[in-house]
């Protein structure tokens, strides 16, 4: 636990100061409280104010410390989202590096994902796994609601993967291996993301994949159906047909991003959503030559249409395609900066 790799990122930006912040070990050292799951999240003001008609809540007993803006020093944008940015941030007493994600109330409001940033915030602060990103909580004030997260030094693996084009076999398997693992703990959880995409995954501090993004995930078994508003590129068909679904469609994506880690492109892209449409209906895939003959049989395990017969996270992780290329204990690569 105590290593120096596993010791949370020093505060690369914010002050120009020489003086050496004060870290805590691990990021269970940072003492941010995690939401409360049956918190709403548009009460006006602070967080649990004993004046906007909440009962005090847990974070208020345990911690007696309610959060604000104030207590943040902000650094750079990270990214820019849909409905807001996320920038680098440093907790002024700690000097605890987050990432605040920064949402506007009117932009949630008007697109009515209210629900959907309420069960974001409670599935992720519940999580913890080291391929998971950690919310350690959330506040808001009249405008924004901010969602404290952990910092992922190495950003999107999606912008890994374009200044790439594509990875060799080892690395695309042991961040195969990885998500395999932190859908396996999902699960268990009683988790599915439902939306498993290479902009949705980051790159922490050791290199290591984490999840990030629960914006889409339920708590299974589920036949809430999703408003198909970006890429149908993940989509397991029963998703697509708007059927009721379970944990199997994220083995679906599992095998989508397999193939796109190994080819630079998911499986079923064509410019035409309907021609998209009908590749995932009929698992119409093309391999190049340099795919190997192991992850083109593992892709196929789960790229099944019927959901109970794709290949579980169990046999995923014991496939030879993973055993050969990542076997455990084996790291993710480290990419020096122009490579990134
Ligand atoms: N915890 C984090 N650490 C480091 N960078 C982050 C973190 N969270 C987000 N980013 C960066 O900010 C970008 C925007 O993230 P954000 O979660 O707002 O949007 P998104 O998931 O890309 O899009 P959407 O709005 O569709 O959910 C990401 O692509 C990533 O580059």
């Amino acid at each position: 636990m105590n290593t120096k790799e596993n010791k949370p990122p020093k505060p690369p930006i914010l002050v120009s100061s020489t003086s050496t912040p004060k870290i805590p070990q691990t990021t269970d050292g940072f003492k941010i409280p995690a939401a409360p799951a049956s918190r709403p999240l548009q009460a006006n003001n602070q967080v649990a104010s004993s004046s906007n008609g909440e009962p005090a809540s847990d974070v208020q007993k345990d911690n007696n410390k309610l959060w604000a803006i104030s207590d943040f020093d902000l650094g750079r944008p990270l990214g820019k989202g849909k409905f807001g940015s996320v920038y680098l941030a440093r907790e002024k007493k700690s000097h605890y590096v987050v990432a605040l994600k920064v949402l506007f109330k009117s932009q949630i409001l008007s697109s009515d994902i209210e629900h959907q940033v309420r069960r974001e915030v409670e599935i992720q602060c519940r999580l913890r796994h080291p391929n998971i990103l950690r919310m350690y909580g959330y506040f808001h004030d009249e405008r924004r609601i901010y969602l404290i997260l952990e910092y992922a030094k190495h950003g999107a693996l999606y912008r890994l993967l374009k200044a790439r084009g594509r990875f060799d076999e080892r690395t695309a398997a042991i961040y195969v291996r990885d998500l395999t693992k932190a859908l396996m703990y999902c699960h268990q959880m009683k988790v599915i993301h439902r939306d498993l995409k290479p902009e949705n995954l980051l790159i922490g501090h050791n290199w290591e994949l984490k999840i990030a993004d629960f914006g889409w995930s339920v708590h299974s078994p589920s036949s809430r159906r999703m408003t198909i508003c970006g890429t149908l590129d993940y989509l397991s068909p029963e998703m697509l047909d708007s059927k009721p679904h379970n944990y199997a469609v994220d083995l679906w994506s599992l095998g989508v991003l397999c193939y796109e880690l190994l080819v630079g492109l998911p499986p079923f892209e064509a410019k035409d959503q309907h021609v998209t449409y009908k590749k995932i209906r009929h698992v119409i895939i093309k391999y190049p030559d340099y795919v190997s003959d192991l992850a083109r049989d593992l892709i196929g395990k789960l790229l099944v249409i019927r959901p109970e017969e794709r290949l579980p996270l169990a046999k995923v992780l014991k496939h030879p395609w993973i055993m050969q290329n990542a076997p455990d204990g084996t790291k993710p690569p480290i990419f020096d900066a122009e490579q990134k």
